[in-house]
């Protein structure tokens, strides 16, 4: 197979959008890469996502039109990538969102490709065509860098919300239409239709204001429901109260649940754990609550109030 001089990325789609993990892993390597980023996209005929995609500035969108694809699953999909590389050769790297879908993609793909796969890194950079992975491991106690240097693409997952997309406003990027591609139909699987997932509009990782409640707050859940209504905010948890009733792992904050980027994050009764704040490091202003004054959660915060979740959240509720 030939060797490629690019860097490509996959557009990963949800239900009639662009994921805007997409963006941001756009901007990322626009920024690192010396070499053409190109973007990878599957749509249906009647679908125009590039012109979405292009205003984050890649050099090249590869668009396959296939009305097939565009519902095939993810076993479908890493055999059409690979199709793909068969048509137009082996990129320097290979990008993908460290979403579920990109996260079941990117190893199916890797073992089509005999190559190697970082999952779910914090950090990207180049020494020349050297791809360097930065992740979290040992509990997130220390930063690993790691690099494929005998095997192409070198590929890798990138957590959602670790970098800032960017809109740029030039318009250069080169929109290359595949229709003939060969792909192997998953004939196990077939899907019928996307369903949205039931709290769309309380998306962790998306929201502006979260509130935030850890196992010294989960005592206070009412207050703190009254609060996240009064500033529209959304409520997100620490991995502990994922145990309890009220709560399910799609409100989890952390390594092993959401990476958050809110403007106002408020965590009442959190400790602040390096898993728990793997997950707020891009929070713009972090107001905590606790009654330790050691708390390391303290640490990472712009505001801190030293004393119960309760008198705080009763308190603010009374004034707002
Ligand atoms: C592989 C792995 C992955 C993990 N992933 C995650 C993850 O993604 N997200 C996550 O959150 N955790 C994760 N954890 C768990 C993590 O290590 C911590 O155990 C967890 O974050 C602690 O949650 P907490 O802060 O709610 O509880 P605690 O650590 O028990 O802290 C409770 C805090 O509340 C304070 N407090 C007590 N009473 C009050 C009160 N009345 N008012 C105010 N403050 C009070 C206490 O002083 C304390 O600081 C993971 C662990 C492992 C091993």
């Amino acid at each position: 197979m030939t060797d490629i001089r690019e860097n490509w990325i996959f557009a990963e789609k949800s239900i009639n959008k662009i994921n805007s993990a997409t963006f941001q892993l756009i901007t990322k390597m626009k920024s690192i890469s010396e070499i053409p980023v190109t973007v990878v996209l599957l749509e249906s005929q009647a679908d125009s996502f590039e012109n979405e995609i292009k205003q984050y500035g890649p050099d090249k969108i590869l668009t396959v039109k296939d009305d097939e694809l565009d519902k095939a699953d993810d076993v479908s999909v890493a055999s059409a990538l690979s199709g793909l590389i068969d048509k137009f050769g082996t990129p320097i790297s290979f990008i993908f969102a460290a979403t579920t879908f990109g996260r079941s993609v990117a190893p199916r793909l890797q073992a089509k490709l005999l190559t190697g796969l970082t999952a779910d890194c914090l950090d990207l950079s180049f020494e020349d065509d050297l791809l360097v992975q930065t992740k979290p491991s040992y509990g997130d106690n220390i930063m690993c860098e790691i690099v494929i240097p005998d095997f192409k693409p070198q590929m890798a997952t990138v957590r959602p919300n670790i970098f800032k997309a960017e809109k740029v406003f030039d318009d250069t990027t080169k929109i290359v239409e595949i229709n003939d591609l060969n792909w192997d139909k998953d004939a196990n699987i077939q899907i019928t239709t996307h369903v949205l997932p039931a709290k769309t509009d309380e998306n962790l990782a998306t929201a502006d204001r979260i509130v935030a409640l850890g196992r010294g707050g989960k005592q206070d859940l009412n207050n703190a429901n009254e609060l996240a209504n009064k500033i529209n905010a959304t409520v997100g948890v620490t991995r502990p109260l994922t145990d309890m009733d009220e709560f399910d792992q799609s409100q989890q904050i952390g390594q092993s649940g959401e990476t958050v980027a809110p403007d106002l994050l408020i965590n009442l009764g959190v400790s602040g754990s390096v898993q728990f704040t793997a997950g707020i490091e891009n929070a713009n202003t972090i107001v905590s609550v606790n009654t330790d004054k050691h708390a390391p959660i303290f640490k990472q915060s712009d505001y801190c109030f030293n004393g119960s979740s309760e008198d705080f959240l009763k308190a603010l509720n009374k004034v707002l």
